[in-house]
């Protein structure tokens, strides 16, 4: 089974537990592993960590798919801060998922890996911090996917996180996201080669998964954005340059990422509910402690800026700010000079006496 190691750093690290690993709707996973990169120094009173949470298909690499946001005196710095980075539970990028060996059955996980939870994911990495002796998180930071894990941290383990900086989010995943989502999964059900996630290594669901990719990709702009870039334009062979951008994109994840792992990772994100089993959705947000910056992109059709308004007027602690692009709901991994700004005045601003305890 292609493992997807070419496309992971050589600078990534592995965590390898063998103590069962419960996830949160009751199945076991007999050992775990988990793949992590660090940035710059823990300091002595190992305060000075910021974890950042990545979105559904990254991995472990910010300092590739988020670069604009690494340099001095921006959002991660390396000669101020330790930053960790793990590739989530579910995941093709080095972390136990549906690519890794089973231990009960030999092979490969295939759609036997269970339905997983975003707490699964945010348990992992508490195991994987343990493991690395941090108690303390000066920020945890992420968007969309990342987001939600940055939001369960608030709850999961509130004595740990400072600060928390959730993008391009919700409380609770939508009709509207999971509907995408499920329109996505059945593109790749409906390909022939999917054999009900059995797939050949050699032939996987590609019309199927890059069809998938193709509508994900119109959640993740905007009308303005494609209307501005590609108009009505057609390639010398007719097609529209929008039809021939999607192909494009769809045929880039196809290379890049694993079937299976999508459908985990899309079904997990619609598990999402900072609620469920913890209460009235306004009373856990109005829970909440711990000093919150929410960034909200005013173009994201998927997780319009209502979402996250809802969560500053129901976070006792949070405030609001918004990117104003028109890329859509990518644009957090598009204009990395904005938003490295906005993390970097947060943690200023919490360094220059926000820093008092809010509780
Ligand atoms: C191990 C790993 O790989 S994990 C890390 C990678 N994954 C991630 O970073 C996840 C998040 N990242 C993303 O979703 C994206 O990379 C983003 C949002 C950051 C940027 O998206 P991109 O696809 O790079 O940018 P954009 O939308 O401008 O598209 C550019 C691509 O479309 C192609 N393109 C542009 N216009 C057209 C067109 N009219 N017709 C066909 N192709 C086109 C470009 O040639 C380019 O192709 P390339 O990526 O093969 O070089
Ligand atoms: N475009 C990004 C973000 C999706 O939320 C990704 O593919 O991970």
């Amino acid at each position: 089974m292609r493992d997807y190691r070419e496309l992971i750093s050589d600078r990534t690290l592995y965590f390898a537990s063998d103590v069962p690993f419960q996830t949160e709707l009751g199945a076991l996973l007999p050992e775990v592993r988990i793949a992590y990169r660090t940035w710059g120094t823990l300091n002595a009173s190992k305060n000075n960590v910021i974890l950042i949470c990545h979105a559904l298909t990254g991995s472990a690499d910010a300092d590739f798919w988020w670069k604009g946001m690494f340099a001095e005196g921006g959002a991660f710095d390396e000669t101020e801060n330790f930053i960790i980075c793990s590739n989530v539970l579910g995941s093709c990028y080095g972390t136990t998922g549906p690519i890794s060996p089973n231990p009960l059955t030999g092979r490969r996980y295939g759609s036997d890996f269970p339905l997983i939870t975003i707490r699964d994911m945010v348990n992992l990495q508490h195991r994987l911090l343990d493991e690395l002796g941090i108690a303390e998180l000066q920020l945890v930071v992420g968007a969309s996917l990342g987001g939600m894990q940055v939001l369960e941290w608030g709850f999961l383990y509130p004595g740990m996180v400072k600060a928390m900086m959730p993008m391009g989010i919700s409380g609770r995943h939508s009709a509207w996201c999971i509907a995408q989502s499920e329109a996505q999964r059945q593109a790749i059900y409906a390909d022939r080669d999917w054999r009900d996630g059995w797939y050949r290594e050699d032939a996987p669901p590609a019309g199927g998964f890059a069809a998938a990719r193709m509508m994900a990709m119109c959640s993740y702009r905007s009308y303005e954005n494609f209307q501005t870039r590609f108009g009505r334009n057609q390639t010398e062979s007719s097609l529209y340059e929008v039809e021939n951008y999607l192909h494009h994109q769809g045929e880039k994840l196809v290379e890049r990422f694993d079937a299976n792992t999508y459908i985990t990772l899309t079904k997990a994100m619609d598990t999402h509910d900072v609620a469920r089993g913890r209460g009235a959705y306004e009373d856990v947000l109005g829970s909440l402690r711990i000093p919150v910056e929410i960034l909200s992109i005013n173009s994201d059709v998927l997780y319009p800026k209502e979402e996250q308004e809802e969560l500053a007027r129901l976070i006792p602690t949070a405030g609001i700010i918004y990117l104003e692009e028109p890329y859509g709901h990518d644009a957090f991994l598009i204009d990395t000079e904005k938003v490295s700004r906005m993390v970097r005045e947060f943690m200023n601003d919490r360094a220059s006496g926000g820093d008092q305890d809010v509780s």
